[in-house]
């Protein structure tokens, strides 16, 4: 397909992906965000999401020619051929997707866009928006598709260009292959499909997801009383060809700024319409029981009193490689802890120059966090928590104990510099 003219609405996680890739596939992007602040730093070079590779490919995109940003997406909506809503959809009051944002655009570029654009909603949005936003629109020459987004935080950039799958829906077939052309040079499958299909399966995988790593942490519940080990089970599972062998790592619970928030709104949708659940509804409930279990845990070793402990956390953001804290399972162990009037210090590498975070004092350095506590909680996967040198932590430390919620040291390791080691769905044999 020829080189396309598209404005992007939204400059996070997903619409500067979005640019910055569409740029790169050869097509001419402007990007809006209400943000000024934002798009006055995107416009100097800066980049404040960690994301490998996005700030190089906005500045080659910049560069060529074909990427600019702007605090007002609604004048160049005027020459656009497709427009992306990449805007926030969170959670709202019931569980609902707060589909504010999106239908605030919609409203502001609907005398804007020219016969024949295409509005693409990237958001993830509940089914039957795409068919809403039309409606709304009121505008026969201009046709709404839902392409949603798969890309996971930390590989934003790797995800959208090397996508397991490209999905397009729409109730207009030719909408639908113009938006699928965009992806033209991309080696990916565009599933075509009708427009609430679309909005179904992305909810669906995510749904998906958050009920596969609930199961796996139902399974590390068992392990830790039966003896057996979680690493095993799960390698054990990996073999069988049926089981998909990524997303099968124990830990603190699910978290993120999409899972949640996206089986909130899906619980929510199904109700709307009559239907239960039940599966789906016990998943989420199990990630809450799971958050628990860590906080418990890290209470059973204080003697069964965190009042005035000093407690060390080790990571704050959802997982490891981004700074997103949104719905971070560690916070959610922290804020369980503070209520019970532990006194917390916490490091992460994403989160090292912020003074505090939600009750968390913040400090530099993981020795730091260890200073003087009663015992150390391991809530992140960072690679650098596999790496440190636990003779030093030891050295530091009041109590040596550490609950490692993500199984990630060597237990061994931690044993004999001298901590007493809980992990997750194992044992020290
Ligand atoms: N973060 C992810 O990993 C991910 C992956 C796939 C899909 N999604 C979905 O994509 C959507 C966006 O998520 P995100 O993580 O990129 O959000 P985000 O919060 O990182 O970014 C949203 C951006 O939209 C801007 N914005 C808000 N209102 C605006 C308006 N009226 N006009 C212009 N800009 C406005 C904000 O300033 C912000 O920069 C959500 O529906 C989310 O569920 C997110
Ligand atoms: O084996 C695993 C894998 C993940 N997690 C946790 O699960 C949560 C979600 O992880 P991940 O899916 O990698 O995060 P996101 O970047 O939020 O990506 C999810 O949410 C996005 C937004 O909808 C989707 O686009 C992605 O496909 C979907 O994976 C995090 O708390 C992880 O620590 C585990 O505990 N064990």
């Amino acid at each position: 397909m020829d080189s396309a003219r598209i404005v992007v609405v939204g400059c996070g996680y997903v619409g500067l992906t979005t640019g910055a890739c569409l740029a790169r596939l050869g097509h001419d992007v402007t990007c809006g965000d209400v943000d000024g602040e934002k798009i006055s730093r995107l416009r100097r070079g800066e980049v404040d999401l960690r994301e490998p590779g996005l700030g190089e490919l906005l500045a080659e995109g910049v560069a060529a020619g074909r990427l600019r940003f702007t605090e007002d997406s609604a004048q160049p909506v005027t020459g656009a051929e497709f427009v992306f809503l990449c805007l926030p959809t969170p959670r709202g009051v019931e569980g609902e997707a707060d589909l504010s944002a999106v239908d605030s655009v919609v409203g502001d570029i609907r005398a804007l866009l020219p016969p024949g654009a295409v509005v693409v909603a990237k958001s993830t949005v509940p089914v039957g928006t795409a068919r809403r936003l039309a409606r709304s629109l009121a505008r026969e020459d201009v046709a709404v598709v839902s392409n949603p987004e798969f890309l996971r935080e930390g590989r934003a950039v790797e995800d959208f260009l090397h996508p397991d799958r490209i999905v397009v829906g729409a109730d207009d077939q030719r909408a639908a292959e113009r938006v699928a052309g965009l992806y033209a040079s991309v080696q990916a499958r565009a599933e075509l499909v009708d427009s609430v299909s679309a909005e179904v399966v992305k909810y669906a995988s995510n749904g998906y997801l958050a009920t596969k790593l609930s199961y796996v942490n139902d399974l590390a519940e068992l392990c830790e009383h039966t003896g057996a080990d979680v690493e095993a089970v799960t390698e054990g599972m990996k073999r069988d060809h049926r089981v998909a062998p990524s997303f099968l790592s124990a830990g603190p619970g699910w978290g993120g700024s999409c899972l949640p928030k996206d089986t909130a709104a899906l619980l929510h949708t199904a109700a709307s319409h009559g239907v239960e659940m039940p599966l789906l509804r016990a998943a989420i409930r199990a990630n809450g029981h799971h958050q628990a279990r860590v906080a418990d845990k890290v209470v059973e070793c204080c003697g069964g009193d965190v009042s005035g402990a000093r407690v060390g956390l080790l990571g704050l953001t959802f997982k490891a490689h981004t700074g997103d804290l949104r719905d971070s399972p560690a916070l959610a162990v922290a804020r369980l802890l503070a209520e019970r009037g532990a006194q917390l210090r916490g490091y992460d590498p994403a989160c090292a120059e912020r003074v505090a975070v939600e009750g968390v004092r913040c400090v530099a350095d993981p020795r730091l966090a260890a200073e003087n506590a009663d015992v150390l909680v391991l809530l992140t996967d960072w690679p650098e928590f596999a790496e440190l040198d636990w003779e030093q932590v030891a050295a530091v430390i009041r109590t040596p104990v550490l609950v490692d919620a993500r199984n990630q040291v060597d237990p061994r390791e931690v044993a004999r510099a001298g901590f007493a080691w809980r992990g997750t769905g194992r044992s020290l044999r």
